[in-house]
């Protein structure tokens, strides 16, 4: 049994991923944190009764969970992963947003302490193999841009993923891209890439890659239509991360 604490309930992705727990004989929730919530009665959410709900960072200790599935704020991330990190439970991160020096500090601290974890930019296998065709198309097209399109409650821009996209395309390419303009209608670049973000109502999260060459272009895209679509990564990487000893960072480590 796996005893997983969820913080970032009841958000979008916190439901989603209790409703998930649920599905599964093989994970127990043991506790929602939200310091956020004031009524801590696991009835007034239809938790089970042995469900904590904890409010502060000082009720979270050693064997409380094995696991803590982060699906929370861009300001909230980087400490509850220090607290999680702390009592020796590894964390799992969906949350998007943080900043690389709290990335580095994180990565350093689950080192020292021998713990593994898992920051995923994105859970869905669509973007995972999105990212993978765009390092490897990038190659030959050594001129991409990134567009993602998310809807309009998403507090971070641009995306986890459109980031971390830009950083393995500009990672495998092996030629010079054309200089890029400074015109912010031309994208904020990541690592050299124009990335562009879209906030629109009705959509969820989608991403295309745009890759030109003299005569020719190349389009990848994905779409998750639905946050379920995330649930079997976040599952996968809950099963596994405890064979994990660094923090590492996207779900193809552990698929
Ligand atoms: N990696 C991936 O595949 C995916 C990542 N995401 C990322 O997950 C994050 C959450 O997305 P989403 O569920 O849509 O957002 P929501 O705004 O719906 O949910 C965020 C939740 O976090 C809670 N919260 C705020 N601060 C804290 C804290 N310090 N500790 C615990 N909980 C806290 C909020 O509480 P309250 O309700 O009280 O305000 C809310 O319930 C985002 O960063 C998003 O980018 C989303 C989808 C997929
Ligand atoms: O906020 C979201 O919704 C999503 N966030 C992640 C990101 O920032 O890339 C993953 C996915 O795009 C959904």
């Amino acid at each position: 049994m796996i005893n997983v604490i969820v913080a970032g309930f009841p958000g979008a992705m916190g439901q989603k991923v209790v409703k998930m727990l649920a599905q599964h004989d093989d994970f127990k929730l043991t506790a929602i944190f939200n310091p956020l919530v004031t009524d801590t009665d696991p009835a007034s959410y239809q938790l089970a009764s042995d469900v904590q709900i904890l409010t502060d960072y000082a009720q979270i200790h050693p064997g409380l969970a094995d696991v803590w599935v982060d699906f929370t704020t861009p300001k909230a991330v980087a400490s509850n992963i220090t607290a999680a990190l702390n009592a020796g439970i590894h964390p799992v991160v969906g949350t998007s947003g943080m900043a690389a020096d709290d990335q580095q500090r994180l990565a350093a601290l689950a080192k020292a302490k021998h713990i593994g974890g898992l920051i995923a930019p994105n859970f869905g296998i669509s973007a995972v193999l999105l990212m993978q065709f765009a390092a490897q198309a990038a190659k030959y097209f050594p001129d991409a841009e990134v567009i993602e399109m998310h809807h309009e409650d998403k507090l971070d821009a641009p995306s986890g993923t459109a980031k971390a996209t830009a950083e393995m395309i500009a990672k495998a390419r092996v030629a010079q891209p054309q200089p890029t303009t400074d015109d912010p209608a031309h994208g904020e670049k990541i690592a050299g890439v124009p990335v562009h973000a879209v906030r629109l109502p009705g959509y969820v999260a989608h991403e295309q890659v745009l890759f030109g060459a003299p005569g020719e272009a190349l389009t990848i895209r994905q779409d998750s239509f639905d946050r379920e679509s995330f649930m079997s990564g976040v599952a996968v990487a809950i099963a596994k991360v405890q064979t994990l000893d660094t923090l590492v960072i996207g779900l193809e480590h552990l698929l």
